[in-house]
């Protein structure tokens, strides 16, 4: 629960902090309210750099629509603002549903037409070549009109399809566009000035940059299928070891048979278990997928009755994790456990993290000797 929020928490953070400053922006020197209207172009072109950069052609639609009143110069005309607003927050939750295929394609000039479609549209109501004069009625004489009704009927539309996206997916993508949506009406309903509209304008930008910056972490250091750090994540945590540390080499028993048996797909969907498993059971150690069915352990400051402690409990959470695959031969699906060998060594004073995972590989070897589904260990020198 704590990982779904957490990808709501950095732009939950930004939106408020941006609704905090658009109050007190105008106690701002003279010089830094006049540069305020450049911030959110200069901003998103930063944006759109980074989009082009990491191919997340999304991400440039989505900063395209934040600055559709900016760029064709806008006005105060509600009905223009309003017309924007729906329709903007719906692309944005639309894009929640759509595919990432990259930046330059076919699919990107669509959203392109899609877009400049957005412009003809707001501009057309703002020059009232388009009229919904006939929607400013009261509802059944109620104290709001027709066209309030479907303004927030439209908005809370495009709030759910993007809430449950977010909550489906859990992705900073989803949170990310869930404030932005969030953000977009606050800025349209009620941003009163120029500056305040500019400073929320930039914070939007500004979150889209940030997304990006998480996205490159991501793909550098994160397993896509498990979620977990990688080899380049434990290469580097490696380098920043001291004394008294140990690594544990965790491996999948027999997972080519269960390959062979039940089909990729079904062993992906245990080396996910594998690694909730870790994730779940292996404090204070950290887990990586070190690569194929093979996950690595560190623990920074070791006791050795503690972390052997820690590794039983996570053979036994492997060992009783139930994952539900397909069996090709009945053709239903069951539910199957695996189990995994695990060699732990612990460092030697001075000796170099390279040679503490050899040792550690040394111990799997000895678990996948003995009959595998144990805990091998390699003790330092001195002990
Ligand atoms: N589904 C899936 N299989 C993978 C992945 N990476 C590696 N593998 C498979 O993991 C299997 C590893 O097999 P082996 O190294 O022979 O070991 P094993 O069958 O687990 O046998 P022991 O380790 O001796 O118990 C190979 O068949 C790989 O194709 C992956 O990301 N997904």
């Amino acid at each position: 629960m704590s990982e779904r929020f957490g990808s709501l928490f950095a732009p939950c953070c930004i939106l408020l902090l941006s609704v905090y400053a658009s109050l007190y922006v105008g106690l701002l020197p003279p010089v830094w309210v006049s540069i305020l209207p450049l911030m959110p172009l200069i901003l998103a072109g930063v944006a759109i750099l980074l989009a082009w950069h990491f191919n997340k052609g999304r991400v440039f639609i989505l900063v395209l629509l934040l600055l559709i009143p900016k760029l064709y110069g806008g006005s105060n005309q509600t009905a223009s603002i309003t017309a924007y607003l729906v329709v903007s927050c719906f692309c944005v939750a639309l894009l929640a549903f759509v595919k990432e295929r990259g930046f330059f394609n076919r699919f990107a000039v669509n959203r392109l037409l899609f877009v400049a479609m957005l412009v003809c549209w707001c501009y057309a109501v703002e020059r009232h070549w388009v009229s919904f004069a006939f929607l400013d009625q009261a509802v059944f004489q109620l104290p709001f009109t027709w066209s309030d009704l479907l303004l927030w009927f439209g908005l809370v539309v495009s709030i759910m399809l993007m809430a449950m996206a977010w909550w489906l997916s859990n992705d900073a993508f989803h949170a990310s566009g869930l404030i932005s949506i969030l953000s977009l009406i606050i800025i349209s309903r009620f941003s009163v000035s120029g500056v305040q509209y500019d400073t929320l304008l930039s914070a939007q930008c500004l979150l889209w940059i940030w997304f990006l910056l998480m996205e490159s972490y991501r793909m550098a250091y994160l397993d896509d299928m498990t979620r977990l750090p990688g080899r380049r994540a434990l290469n580097e945590q490696l380098v920043g070891l001291s004394k008294n540390y140990a690594i544990a080499m965790v491996d999948v028993d027999h997972f080519k048979k269960f390959n062979d048996t039940y089909g990729h797909d079904m062993g992906d969907k245990v080396l996910k278990s594998v690694a909730q498993q870790l994730k779940l059971f292996s404090a204070p150690g950290r887990a990586f997928r070190y690569g194929g069915e093979e996950f690595t352990l560190v623990f920074r400051r070791a006791q050795v009755k503690e972390v052997e402690a820690v590794l039983e409990t996570v053979r036994e959470s492997i060992e009783d994790a139930q994952v539900e695959v397909l069996d090709p031969k009945k053709k239903k699906d069951i539910e199957v456990n695996v189990t995994a060998s695990i060699g732990v060594a612990f460092a030697s004073a001075g000796e170099i993290p390279t040679n503490v995972l050899k040792r550690a590989d040394e111990a799997l070897y000895q678990s996948k000797e003995k009959g595998r589904n144990r805990v091998s260990k390699s003790l330092p020198a001195k002990i």
